[in-house]
């Protein structure tokens, strides 16, 4: 049986989307979006009802390596949904009405290296420099004022953003599917760890987003049903004030593509154990994200 409270290795979980896919094949699609640098499938799980996708919402999880509990909380969500349809009112709903475009990893080669050479590694695995370092940070990498504040044009730096905008097989691979759903795509949650934030545009400059009024209010809703659960603390306001600014990501990027709601998780903790959050919390923390993340759909 495959286990939602614990983190799984890569084999694991791309096999894992061919079975959940042909499980339940009226709710759960599978999509390869691309491939990685180092030649890895990136599949995308389509989950929902309906036919042609008219409203969705797609959600990155695992574009930094180190960040486990991400991945981990894109397979509960799935397992959710696919478990509690026909049962559960709002998620019913929700997958009659909506599309979720679930990418459970993004930076594949990144999680790998965890798993196999190095737990605390966060870029991609590209070699894209003369230098020996490897690897570019994929949320720098997007063509959203690329480098130009909170991101380094040194290969070696941890938020490298890389030769060029979009110069990453992964970035590109995310781009232009959301170029190419555009229409139907309405929001997009990226999810991170670690220090119990949510976070929303602009991590680019500090001036506030057009809408910023509006996501102020989803963000204040979703951390109230966030906290309902275990009292989680959860702070929250617009990236680059809230946590530190950042040119590249893909929350920004999409935000400036026209999907206005977009939201960054920095899931649990604040520090205790970080990135290496311990398995036993994986369940508790996936609970509280859900009704973050059910919030944030409902509005
Ligand atoms: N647009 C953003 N850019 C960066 C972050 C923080 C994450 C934390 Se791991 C990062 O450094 O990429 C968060 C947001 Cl919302
Ligand atoms: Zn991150
Ligand atoms: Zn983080
Ligand atoms: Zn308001």
């Amino acid at each position: 049986r495959y286990s939602y409270s614990k983190y799984n290795k890569w084999e694991k979980i791309v096999a894992w989307t061919a079975n959940i896919a042909a499980k339940y094949p009226k709710l759960v699609s599978r999509i390869q979006i691309g491939t990685t640098t180092e030649e890895r499938p990136m599949y995308l799980l389509k989950v929902g009802k309906q036919r042609s996708a008219k409203n969705a919402i797609f959600i990155d999880c695992g574009i930094h390596a180190r960040e486990w509990i991400s991945p981990a909380f894109c397979q509960w969500f799935v397992k959710e949904a696919t478990k509690t349809y026909g049962k559960d009112k709002l998620m019913t709903k929700l997958l009659n009405s909506l599309t979720f475009y679930i990418l459970p990893v993004l930076n594949i080669d990144g999680y790998v290296w965890t798993w196999t050479a190095d737990r605390m590694w966060r870029k991609n695995r590209s070699n894209s420099s003369n230098t020996n370092c490897i690897g570019t940070d994929l949320n720098r990498n997007f063509d959203v004022q690329w480098c130009s504040i909170g991101s380094s044009n040194k290969a070696c730096s941890e938020v490298y953003c890389g030769p060029a905008a979009e110069s990453e097989k992964e970035t590109k691979a995310v781009a232009n599917f959301i170029r190419n759903n555009i229409q139907s795509i309405k929001a997009y949650l990226s999810f991170h760890s670690y220090s119990q934030m949510l976070l929303y545009p602009y991590s680019y400059t500090y001036e506030l987003a057009p809408t910023h009024e509006e996501l102020n209010d989803v963000a204040k809703a979703a951390v109230g049903a966030l906290s309902s659960l275990y009292r989680t603390n959860y702070t929250y306001g617009p990236a680059a004030s809230t946590i530190y600014p950042t040119s590249g990501s893909s929350a920004d990027w999409a935000y400036d593509k026209g999907i206005k709601y977009s939201f960054t998780f920095e899931l649990r903790d604040r520090g205790k154990y970080g990135f290496l959050l311990p398995e036993y919390l994986i369940k508790s923390t996936c609970k509280e994200t859900m009704l973050a993340t059910l919030s944030i759909k409902r509005q």
